[in-house]
């Protein structure tokens, strides 16, 4: 434990999820919501009943977060207001919301890695005492674990869980924060199926027993259809359509997101891959940000119209392995190659054998968040021609013409090009960091989990994209967490574990016993 830890006795305070009242329901009523000249909600209400799990469904952009910001008191709406149970409440910000029983789950963990869990939780909480009494702490906490269906070991350090675990430990924090109703914004998206299923099932487990009332932002229709027992769609800031997803299939929904709007059609892989090797890596060896090994001699070749793809538990190096590629990273030792010649991924290599990257979090690997959409986009391209003016001038014109250009053709919802990036929504950054690096001629494309947090049809969008590129000569390696984006997508599939390739097969010979047996390091 760490220095905090003087022992004082203190009272123990009775905790409140188990307390036996039931959850109470939430309403968003009419909210409107404007950024400026914008309207990002306009009258939008959303009826969470007491004791159930309630999704919130919408394409990039459709109003999700905001509408859930404008509840939890990070934003003030223009207008409407928010009722938990039969109060009307003015939540001011986010630790009003705590203390009326409101907490949220965000797709990327909230914990301190370096911290143990119960560390965590206890400096979590609204009031932390000048001297903490731990062992009251932890005997406080044991008790209210023995009240939730699952465990969590509160004495480890949370970077040593596994994602489903930090996500329980990231739901249990705000359960012993005595939240009663819960905010989830994609809680799955960094879970493996099987973890996702067993969190969506306990949380709806205690749902049922009437402790939680759950709202949860999502994409995926299956976890919609599996695990909710009412849905809202936004469309444009508007309500779409809501009721009880009993009365819905996952096609009615997607209509309702997209309105009439069609989706692109799947491309099929062409032909087989070319014989010549595009990007080799040899022995590659790279240190994490601790300096410690997290590559340990990986070996791989892409070959040109050839995608593969490389399937692993995140955390297992395949960060690092993206980073070096995009010169974000040193090798430590080991070699890569493109063509015949050696690659250490400078700017120039990158623009002279067209290597484009993709990488995770695109508003904090790839953006300036505070610079314009249109200089975001121009990252590529600023010292060229027609944006560049001989050596030393930027044409702002140019460079506005060419995003205007990209926005309409990968459809990136922005109020205009000048916006902030940071001001776009998760989904829409995205999209601007993929046209920005689909829209060149690429040899390379390095991608990684390119489509998370993608709603339904710019998934389509994006895979149809890497296929064609594929189809027509460029080598694909592509990092993913999500398996059956893998095996729709790759000629050769790769298991990454612990740093190192551990095992190859193709997507037809595939046997997924195996894979998962890799992955999980067996
Ligand atoms: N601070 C802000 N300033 C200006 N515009 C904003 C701001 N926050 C959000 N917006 C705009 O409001 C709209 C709704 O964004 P929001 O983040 O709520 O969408 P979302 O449905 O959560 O999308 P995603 O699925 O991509 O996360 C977007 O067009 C976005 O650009």
């Amino acid at each position: 434990m760490n220095v905090m830890s003087r022992i004082v006795p203190q009272p123990i305070i009775p905790l409140g999820p188990a307390d036996g009242a039931p959850a109470p329901g939430l309403e968003a009523v009419a909210i409107t919501k404007r950024f400026g000249a914008f309207t990002a909600l306009d009258a939008v209400s959303l009826k969470l009943r007491p004791g159930t799990v309630h999704a919130l469904l919408g394409e990039n952009g459709a109003g999700k977060s905001t509408l859930v910001k404008c509840i939890m008191g990070f934003y003030r709406p223009d207008e409407g207001a928010v009722v938990v149970g039969d109060r009307e409440v003015v939540i001011g910000d986010p630790r009003a919301a705590q203390t009326h029983g409101l907490g949220m789950v965000y797709q990327h963990f909230t914990l301190v890695p370096r911290m143990t869990v119960l560390e965590n939780l206890v400096m979590a909480r609204a009031s932390v005492p000048a001297v903490i009494d731990w062992r009251a702490e932890r005997r406080r906490l044991a008790a209210f674990l023995d009240t939730m269906p699952f465990t969590v070991d509160v004495d480890a350090p949370v970077a040593t869980l596994a994602a489903g675990d930090k996500q329980k430990a990231e739901i249990v924090k705000q359960l012993y924060l005595d939240a009663r109703v819960l905010i989830l914004d994609e809680p799955t998206s960094v879970l493996t199926p099987d973890e996702a299923d067993e969190m969506l099932g306990l949380i709806r487990g205690m749902a049922l027993a009437g402790r939680l009332s759950v709202l949860i932002i999502t994409h995926k229709f299956r976890e919609v259809m599996a695990f909710a027992d009412d849905v809202t769609v936004l469309r444009r800031g508007r309500l779409a359509g809501s009721g009880a997803v009993a009365d819905h299939t996952p096609d009615s929904l997607a209509r309702l997101m997209i309105g009439d709007s069609s989706t692109a059609v799947p491309v099929e892989r062409r032909g087989p891959p070319g014989t010549a090797a595009r990007l080799r890596i040899a022995g590659l060896r790279a240190d994490d940000d601790g300096g410690l090994p997290a590559l340990h001699g990986v070996d791989l070749t892409v070959r040109m119209g050839e995608i593969v793809g490389v399937a692993g538990v995140s955390g297992n190096g395949q960060v690092e392995l993206v980073q070096v590629l995009a010169g974000q990273r040193a090798a430590t030792a080991g070699s890569v190659s493109i063509g015949d010649e050696p690659y250490r991924a400078t700017r120039e290599e990158m623009r002279r054998h067209k290597v484009h990257c993709l990488p995770e979090e695109p508003l904090r690997n790839a953006c300036v968040p505070g610079m314009s959409v249109a200089e975001n986009m121009a990252f590529r391209s600023f010292d060229e021609p027609p944006i560049a003016r001989g050596r030393w001038w930027l044409d702002p014109a140019a460079m506005r013409r060419a995003a205007l250009d990209l926005i309409a053709r990968y459809r990136v919802k922005t109020t205009g090009p000048d916006a902030p990036i940071a001001t776009l929504s998760g989904g829409n950054v995205q999209r601007a960091v993929l046209a920005r690096e689909l829209s060149r001629e690429v040899d390379v494309l390095i991608a990684a989990n390119p489509v998370f947090g993608l709603d339904f049809a710019a998934v389509a969008d994006i895979h149809a994209q890497i296929v064609e590129a594929r189809n027509r000569g460029t080598a694909v390696l592509l990092v993913s967490e999500d398996l059956d984006e893998l095996l729709e997508l790759s000629d050769r599939l790769v298991v990454m574990s612990h740093g190192a390739i551990v095992h190859e097969t193709t997507p037809a010979a595939a046997d997924l016993t195996v894979i998962g047996r890799c992955m999980a390091g067996h």
